[in-house]
């Protein structure tokens, strides 16, 4: 079973120390950093793009840059994420006609890739070789484009049936994981927990890292 990962998602920091926001989460316990990119066109929202990226790369030594790109064209930002420092291109099924040779693109990078999939697209989406070439497969459980929203539990399910076509890679899951809704999570086969309200807006956010990180574990446990 692959480790517990909790990945801290940036879009709910203050935006205005980035840097110091992903030093902090790395010394409460987050393995990886999420990066919300968007690019107003996928969804409505703009944020950050290589630029900031780079930066952050720059002043953060050890980050593991866990790139979510909710971008039209994902082909057009590998060479610019990958010269950044990103680690991990993760982009949306929705976005591209040819998901292999964007994975084959991204390894030929040396980043990790990872492939996301919106609530409304089923797991069935992602095919045998799609997720055979994939380093993770990222389970959206909010509609991407922003922080806050509430966590849709009918998402959960597919969690489960591609854990149990993949058991060895890894399985993200973001928008409105915390301690409340970890559990279903884990228990459906998640071991990477992207977080943003819940971490950020805690005052104790290396408690809700390991509360999150324990709940990997303990279902891992079980099964
Ligand atoms: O990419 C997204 C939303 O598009 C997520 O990464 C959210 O930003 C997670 O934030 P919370 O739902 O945990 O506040």
């Amino acid at each position: 079973m692959p480790r517990p990962i909790i990945s801290p998602s940036v879009l709910a920091s203050d935006f205005g120390n980035l840097t110091a926001e992903c030093k902090r989460m790395m010394k409460h316990g987050a393995e990886w950093l999420h990066m919300d990119v968007m690019d107003g066109h996928f969804v409505p929202n703009l944020t950050m793009g290589a630029p900031i990226l780079s930066c952050v790369h720059k002043g953060v030594p050890g980050i593991f840059m866990d790139c979510h790109m909710m971008v039209s064209e994902p082909e057009r930002w590998v060479n610019d994420i990958a010269d950044a420092g990103g680690a991990l291109y993760c982009f949306h099924l929705e976005a591209t006609s040819n998901p292999v040779s964007l994975i084959n693109a991204i390894h030929d990078r040396n980043m990790k890739a990872g492939v996301a999939i919106s609530p409304d697209t089923p797991s069935s989406a992602i095919t045998d070789e799609i997720g055979a070439a994939a380093d993770m497969l990222l389970v959206m459980t909010v509609y991407p484009g922003r922080g806050g929203q509430k966590f849709l539990e009918r998402c959960v399910p597919k969690v489960a049936e591609l854990r149990a076509r993949f058991p060895d890679k890894d399985i993200e899951v973001d928008g409105g994981v915390g301690p409340k809704t970890v559990d279903a999570c884990a228990e459906a086969g998640s071991n990477v927990i992207v977080a943003g309200t819940a971490i950020f807006g805690s005052d104790e956010p290396e408690k809700v890292i390991a509360t999150l990180r324990s709940a990997v574990e303990t279902a891992q446990a079980r099964h």
